[in-house]
């Protein structure tokens, strides 16, 4: 999928919402627990009940690997179903990759072949080769991580550059000419909505994805104000807010009506910045 044909989606279902699929087993309703895989059968609800408002789904690994085996099988059969059955979704593995070339070559074959997902987050901070591997799939993205949105963004991303700028800004301006706007997305935490103004200097065509709406406070209205381009230019996560809405049997419900509720607000957004 390249830039126009998200673009599409996002004008087609008048949302640029990305779903998180951070599924936690001590969070999910009691009653799926005595399935043979409560994590699917947990997604699958949310999947269906959500995928009206949705453009993108982005399951963060860590919430599977922590289920060791099992978790990286309800990880596949819950990207596989997503692929059978609303194919037009975009699927982000959130998996924050990134080693020398010759290992994350290995790592963009685990998910770019057999079409699992389109997209993985990485780290950029070992340079090109991490990144350049995932660039080598067509119609695959790399979403590198540039202002993130906990508060330990401070350390490294935000710190000052002797020759101006910020870190992050360097990370973006360097990361830039390894791709295109048709295969690098960078992540801009919603909680730092305000430098978006700047970020757009740097990449005015690349899509974002903003995660930190919802659970960690960011403003959707701050994050359009400043972030969205011609194309949109944004996909919005929001995680526990939207899965965890309920627990109980009417969780996927519950999660439908936030996924509704944001997907109005966007469709908004988009009539007043587009
Ligand atoms: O790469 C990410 O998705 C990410 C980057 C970032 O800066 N902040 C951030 O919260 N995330 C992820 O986005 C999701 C946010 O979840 P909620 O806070 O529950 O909506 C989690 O999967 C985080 O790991």
């Amino acid at each position: 999928m390249n830039a126009e044909q998200l673009f599409a989606r996002i004008e087609a279902k008048r949302s640029f919402l990305c779903v998180g699929l951070d599924t936690d087993m001590n969070k999910i309703p009691r009653h799926l627990w005595a399935g043979d895989d409560p994590v699917f059968a947990f997604n699958r609800a949310i999947v269906d009940a959500t995928a009206p408002y949705a453009v993108c789904y982005k399951p963060n690994l860590a919430f599977y690997e922590d289920n060791g085996e099992k978790g990286w099988v309800s990880f596949r059969r819950t990207v596989e179903y997503i692929r059978e059955r609303y194919p037009d979704i975009f699927i982000i593995a959130d998996a924050k990759r990134g080693d020398i070339g010759n290992t994350s070559k290995m790592y963009a074959r685990a998910f770019f072949s057999g079409n699992l997902v389109d997209a993985v987050t990485l780290s950029p901070y070992m340079g090109y080769d991490t990144v350049e591997p995932f660039l080598q799939f067509d119609g695959k993205w790399a979403v590198i991580l540039a202002l993130t949105s906990n508060p330990s963004a401070a350390d490294f991303e935000m710190q000052r550059l002797e020759e101006g700028g910020f870190l992050y800004e360097k990370v973006i301006d360097t990361s830039k000419e390894w791709g295109t706007a048709d295969n690098i997305m960078y992540v801009v935490g919603a909680t730092q909505a305000r430098m978006l103004k700047g970020i757009r200097e740097l990449v005015p065509d690349h899509f974002l994805l903003v995660p930190g709406v919802g659970a960690q406070g960011g403003s959707l209205e701050e994050v359009a104000r400043f972030g969205m381009n011609r194309q949109c230019g944004l996909l919005v996560n929001s995680s526990r807010g939207i899965i965890y809405a309920d627990n109980t049997e009417r969780f996927a419900n519950a999660a439908a009506e936030k996924a509704a509720e944001l997907a109005s607000q966007m469709s908004e957004l988009l009539t007043k910045y587009l």
